[in-house]
């Protein structure tokens, strides 16, 4: 799927205008402060429910307002064949209101997007909306017009993956930005994963309320670890298929690579215990040590990838410049893991280019052209993909500026 008509409401500083995307590249450029990450973030929002730079969905509201609406299009994308794509409008012309008049009854005036609405004649393969009242505190989702709960059903359709400076601690930082970078596959390939990483979640926080009660109910406790055993095992065999998917893609990319460290690079899955044990006697035996420190020391919520050179962690031998390049093709590798599933990834390049030399920005590019995915990439100039990436084919290229929230689309 790609993403090819976003409008959203009161967002930051971004007007309520639709803006028709392509579904490969699109370039958003525009001086400092005039919205360009806004626009990304808001396409973050339709794929992973929240901003991929704030906490809090507060600091995304209009300033004065107390409600934000992000509202997408999708079209089946540049994939061929592989996931659902019934009634896709591949053209690229698009209509904000195709099939729902209101918009997705998002709030989103009627009257602005006339044109945009008489041009398109054709619908959506999908519809996705946001809005959040965060006087409220309410959040409403919504898949082809239908109010859904969870925040799974808009991501299943829109795998977003980011790719700012911040996307470096993946090596750099704790195993908790690891988890989230594999879980980000996870969720993607294995369907029932998302359910059964939440209900764990909740396992292990009822555990570790028992864990700080004091005196512990040894019979209460070994329910619990039954239970969490039982999720722990469901959470790791799905991490653990999707990991091997993950190493093939990424064996394969540092082949291709001329960087000496690829050569001894060791990548390895830890699930959060011992696995050679069964996690429940893992717990058992550490009771002690658990009840001292009040909380669940091992399980799948201290999984994490280990990256290491001569048995040390990445982050001690590589420069900051060969651990850009780790992270980038642990990214594409990534998108790699999807694309047989029929799925593309909707990359979102934020400020990287001051990040990355001409030999990095062109590794990427060739990446991302030959997985076929969407990719939207800021950038304070305005360029020519011949400049952005020279002796690169980009297909289907559009060109956004933004100037106070006002995104303007160019040709
Ligand atoms: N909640 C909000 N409501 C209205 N305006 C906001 C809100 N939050 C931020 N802004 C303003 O929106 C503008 C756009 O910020 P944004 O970070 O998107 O700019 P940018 O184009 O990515 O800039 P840079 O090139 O410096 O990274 C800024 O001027 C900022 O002050």
């Amino acid at each position: 799927m790609a993403l090819i008509t976003l409008q959203t409401e009161h967002f930051r500083n971004l007007a309520a205008k639709p803006v028709n995307f392509s579904p490969a590249f699109n370039l958003i450029y525009g001086a400092n402060g005039s919205g360009k990450t806004s626009l990304l973030e808001a396409i973050g929002y339709l794929g992973i429910g929240r901003s991929f730079r704030v906490s809090r969905h507060q600091a995304v509201v209009q300033h004065l307002q107390q409600k934000f609406t992000v509202f997408g299009g999708l079209d089946a994308g540049t994939l061929d064949g592989g996931g659902s794509n019934s009634g896709a409008n591949s053209s690229g012309v698009s209509n904000p209101y195709a099939g729902n008049s209101d918009a997705l009854n998002f709030g989103i005036p009627n009257s602005e997007p006339k044109a945009a609405l008489e041009a398109g004649a054709s619908s959506y393969a999908h519809r996705l909306g946001i809005s959040r009242d965060v006087g409220l505190k309410e959040t409403v989702l919504r898949v082809d017009g239908e109010p859904v709960r969870n925040l799974s059903a808009l991501a299943r359709h829109l795998p977003v993956s980011v790719i700012d400076p911040g996307v470096f601690d993946i090596v750099a930082g704790g195993p908790g930005k690891r988890r989230q970078f594999l879980d980000w596959s996870v969720f993607h390939v294995e369907r029932s994963f998302g359910g059964a990483w939440q209900q764990c979640q909740r396992v292990i926080s009822q555990r570790n309320q028992t864990l700080r009660n004091g005196r512990i109910d040894e019979t209460l406790m070994r329910a619990w670890d039954a239970q969490y055993d039982l999720l722990s095992n469901r959470v790791t065999d799905a991490r653990l298929v999707t990991f091997a998917m993950f190493k093939e893609a990424f064996w394969l990319l540092l082949g291709e690579t001329d960087a000496a460290w690829a050569n001894e690079l060791k990548l390895e899955f830890y699930p959060g215990w011992d696995h050679a044990q069964p996690l429940s006697e893992v717990l058992v035996s550490h009771r002690d040590q658990e009840r001292r420190m009040g909380h669940t020391l091992y399980g799948p919520n201290r999984a994490d990838i280990r990256l290491k050179i001569q048995g040390r962690p990445v982050a001690e031998i590589l420069s900051r410049g060969q651990q850009k390049t780790l992270v980038i093709l642990m990214k594409i590798a990534q998108g790699m893991v999807l694309r047989p599933l029929g799925k593309q990834v909707t990359f979102l390049l934020d400020d990287i280019n001051a990040e990355l030399d001409s030999r990095h920005r062109q590794m990427l590019a060739e990446k991302l052209r030959l997985l076929q995915c969407q990719v939207f990439i800021t950038s304070i100039e305005q360029q020519t993909p011949d400049t952005l990436w020279p002796g690169i084919t980009t297909p289907d290229f559009k060109m956004f500026h933004v100037e106070h929230g006002q995104v303007t689309g160019e040709h």
